[in-house]
């Protein structure tokens, strides 16, 4: 078993998470492709819609650290390799900045946080976020929702920052903040702690990972969406 866990490490993107992104390629394109992210990266982007997105990823964002807290705690009661907890803990720390940042950009964009009324695919998601928090779902089920959620926000951003994108300067911090290249790495990291884990799981609990992650992109898909203000 240490030998295959080595072989699996060694390369970047083998293993089941290769195998569902190939499978559900169309959905993760419309998760990491979506409208809004193509309108930053080639300038048309409406500031309202940029807005909208901004207020809300503020409300979920506040959500998602005490889900990170509870896949924390699962990696502490349930992961057979020390080094995830140091992973998610770093995930941890950084929400801290992250929160502090939205502040600071919501000033720069006059938007006054505290009167942001959350909208139904936000409390959707939020929701699912808390059932994935109870002492009942498996650390493998968890992590693998960790990597997704992380993952969409750096491929769509990075996508943002690639050569020939027009994306307007003043957005640009934006997508640095997910699609820099540490956040690359600790998203590959998640990636690697996921596939590990999900090579020693039951069938059973592949599936219900599987589910999760489908779920994960099509949460994540109608979270752009609010972006164009059709509540
Ligand atoms: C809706 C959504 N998905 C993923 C992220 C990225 N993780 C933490 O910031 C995010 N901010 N918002």
């Amino acid at each position: 078993m240490e030998g295959k866990t080595k072989v699996v490490e060694a390369a970047e993107r083998t293993g089941m998470t290769e195998t569902w992104l190939k499978k559900h390629r169309l959905v993760y394109i419309g998760a990491t492709r979506h409208p809004l992210i193509l309108s930053i990266r080639d300038g048309t982007i409406d500031l309202s819609s940029f807005k909208r997105w901004l207020g809300q990823d503020y409300i979920f964002v506040r959500a998602f650290v005490p889900f990170v807290a509870s896949v924390l705690l699962k990696a502490w009661k349930e992961s057979d390799d020390g080094s995830d907890m140091e992973v998610i803990l770093g995930g941890v720390a950084s929400l801290n900045d992250e929160i502090a940042w939205f502040k600071k950009e919501a000033s720069k964009w006059g938007i006054e946080l505290s009167g942001i009324v959350p909208q139904k695919a936000n409390l959707d998601y939020c929701r699912f976020l808390e059932s994935l928090m109870s002492s009942e779902v498996e650390y493998i089920v968890a992590i693998t929702a960790f990597w997704a959620i992380e993952t969409v926000y750096q491929e769509s951003f990075a996508h943002c920052l690639e050569d020939g994108s027009k994306t307007a300067e003043e957005l640009k911090d934006t997508c640095q903040r997910w699609g820099n290249d540490s956040f690359g790495q600790y998203c590959r990291s998640l990636e690697r702690i996921a596939n590990r884990c999900l090579e020693k799981a039951s069938d059973d609990v592949v599936s219900k990972a599987e589910v999760v992650f489908l779920r994960v992109l099509e949460h994540e898909i109608e979270f752009w969406n609010m972006s164009h203000g059709e509540t």
